[in-house]
């Protein structure tokens, strides 16, 4: 079973990710956040250092792919590699934070490595406003993100809708987190697991 968690920055992957994992006692999957030798560049100069990211990203996404695809275990994802190219590449372009030849040539190796790709049993989106994301990136107090703008962040939420409203490579589950805290009351988290296993019946 492999089960992964997309939304924007902020929308509470990592801690749900976290909480699923302890709760089915499946391995969980993080991305490369407190070891990346780019992201505190690529946020002081996005144009300059964008390239480099989203090269490091694609390689450490796909890392964990093949990782997922030898292991044979249960696995909860944090983030997707979809996103990479789907959300921050291409809205990257968009900004002409990354230029069109960068862009090209990045898009050309993710078609390659697409092909090696199996979407998860299960695609869990969180769905959150800006208000809610800009509250919980300041609340997690990364200082290198102090410098997110609320045009970024949109800009982004604007992407994930349109990538979840055409995906169709398997199940999907939406969830809508800003009325839900999942953290602090135990009822939240319940009412996420009974959806989940609602879409996954008969899997377990
Ligand atoms: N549903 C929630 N209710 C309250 N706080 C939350 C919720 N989801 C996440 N948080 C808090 O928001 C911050 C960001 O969450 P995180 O899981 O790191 O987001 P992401 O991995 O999507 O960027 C953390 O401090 C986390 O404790
Ligand atoms: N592909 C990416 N391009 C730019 N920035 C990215 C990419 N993937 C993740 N990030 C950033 C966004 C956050 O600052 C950190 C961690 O992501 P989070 O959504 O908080 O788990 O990395």
């Amino acid at each position: 079973m492999h089960i992964a968690v997309t939304g924007n920055i902020g929308a509470g992957k990592t801690t749900l990710t976290t909480m699923l994992s302890k709760h089915y006692g499946w391995d969980a999957q993080f991305e490369d956040v407190d070891h990346n030798p780019y992201l505190e560049d690529f946020y002081s100069d996005m144009s300059k250092w964008s390239f480099a990211l989203q090269v490091y990203f694609l390689g450490s996404r796909f890392r964990q792919v093949k990782e997922i695809r030898e292991s044979g275990k249960n696995i909860i994802q944090d983030r997707t590699i979809y996103e990479d190219a789907h959300i921050f590449a291409e809205n990257l372009n968009d900004m002409n934070l990354l230029s069109d030849r960068d862009f090209n040539n990045y898009s050309s190796v993710f078609d390659l490595m697409k092909t090696f790709v199996s979407a998860p049993d299960l695609l869990i989106y969180l769905k959150s406003d800006v208000p809610n994301l800009v509250k919980k990136i300041y609340k997690r107090g990364r200082e290198y993100e102090a410098s997110i703008s609320i045009e970024y962040l949109s800009k982004l939420n604007q992407k994930y809708e349109k990538w979840i409203s055409n995906y169709t490579e398997g199940k999907l589950l939406i969830i809508e987190v800003d009325d839900l805290d999942f953290v602090e009351k135990p009822e939240d988290f319940g009412l996420i697991l009974e959806k989940i296993e609602a879409e996954l019946h008969g899997l377990f």
